[in-house]
């Protein structure tokens, strides 16, 4: 449903800092495949995102999302049709808005809608259902502003708020890692909840190894613009930690001394 095609990323090309952050990607992704994307520092994880999410261009390559070449169509046509949540809770919603509003926006915006007679008692139930599937309380708040909110309310909520109407594709950048562990292992939970339930094909990105393995039925690894490491099924259910700093020793030819990766004990 997704692939890219030899998708190659340059900033600042043809100057000193001219610095090659994808290399000849490709990639084939497939209906319902919830891939969560780990990598060293620096290793074009976050920009392989954005490359997908129309934010910067491509210097080569074609990405194609449902057999249609998406390369040259503009960030705010895909999101349409690619939801995103971002490491920081304040992006992703109107913060001096209410959760009503929000939600009201996102169901208009996404589905092309209009809200001729206003928030009707349906909808606003419909609302209500989607929040409580939250397990924060966040039902009871429609009327709250969202800058009110905690970090993780707002990670739920602009969750919510991105698969309302279910996206083609779902982008999660570090969704979890500005938020301490209980509640990253609450907003984990929802997303894999969401995400299964509806189907939604995924890519996640996660700076936790134990997390990157747990979670979706796919993981790649990216080192220095390039994807390492891509294993999914029964390979991937049976893996480990240790097993993966291994596998990615002999893929990138060093030793595993990355201390942003953790290896899931803090979170
Ligand atoms: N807009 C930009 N302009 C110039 N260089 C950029 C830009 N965005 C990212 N880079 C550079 O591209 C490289 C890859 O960055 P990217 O954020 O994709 O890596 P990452 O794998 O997500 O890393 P991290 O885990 O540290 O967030 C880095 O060297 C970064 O400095």
């Amino acid at each position: 449903m997704l692939e890219l095609k030899g998708v190659t990323k340059i900033f600042n090309a043809g100057t000193v800092n001219e610095n090659v952050v994808l290399r000849d990607i490709n990639l084939k992704v497939d209906e319902g495949d919830f891939i969560s994307i780990i990598g060293s520092n620096g290793a074009g994880k976050s920009t392989l995102l954005n490359v997908i999410a129309g934010v910067y261009p491509v210097d080569r390559g074609t990405i194609l999302l449902d057999g249609r070449d998406i390369t040259r169509v503009p960030e705010h046509e895909r999101a349409r049709f690619i939801g995103r949540v971002f490491q920081d809770p304040m992006k992703g919603t109107a913060p001096s808005m209410t959760i009503e509003e929000n939600l009201a926006i996102a169901y208009c915006r996404n589905a092309r809608r209009t809200l001729k007679w206003g928030l009707n008692n349906k909808l606003r139930e419909e609302f209500r259902q989607k929040l409580a599937e939250t397990g924060l309380g966040l039902e009871n708040r429609l009327n709250y502003k969202v800058k009110l909110l905690s970090g993780g309310q707002r990670q739920a909520l602009t969750l919510i708020i991105a698969t309302m109407v279910k996206p083609k594709l779902l982008l999660l950048d570090e969704h979890t890692a500005a938020l301490d562990p209980s509640t990253a292992r609450l907003i984990n939970n929802l997303t894999e909840k969401v995400v299964l339930q509806k189907g939604i094909t995924t890519l996640m990105i996660t700076h936790n190894m134990e997390h990157a393995i747990k979670m979706g039925n796919r993981l790649i690894m990216m080192d220095k613009g390039q994807i390492i490491l891509d294993i999914k099924g029964s390979d991937k259910t049976s893996l480990t930690v240790n097993e993966l700093v291994g596998m990615f020793e002999q893929a990138a030819q060093r030793k595993f001394d990355e201390d942003r990766i953790m290896l899931g004990a803090r979170s």
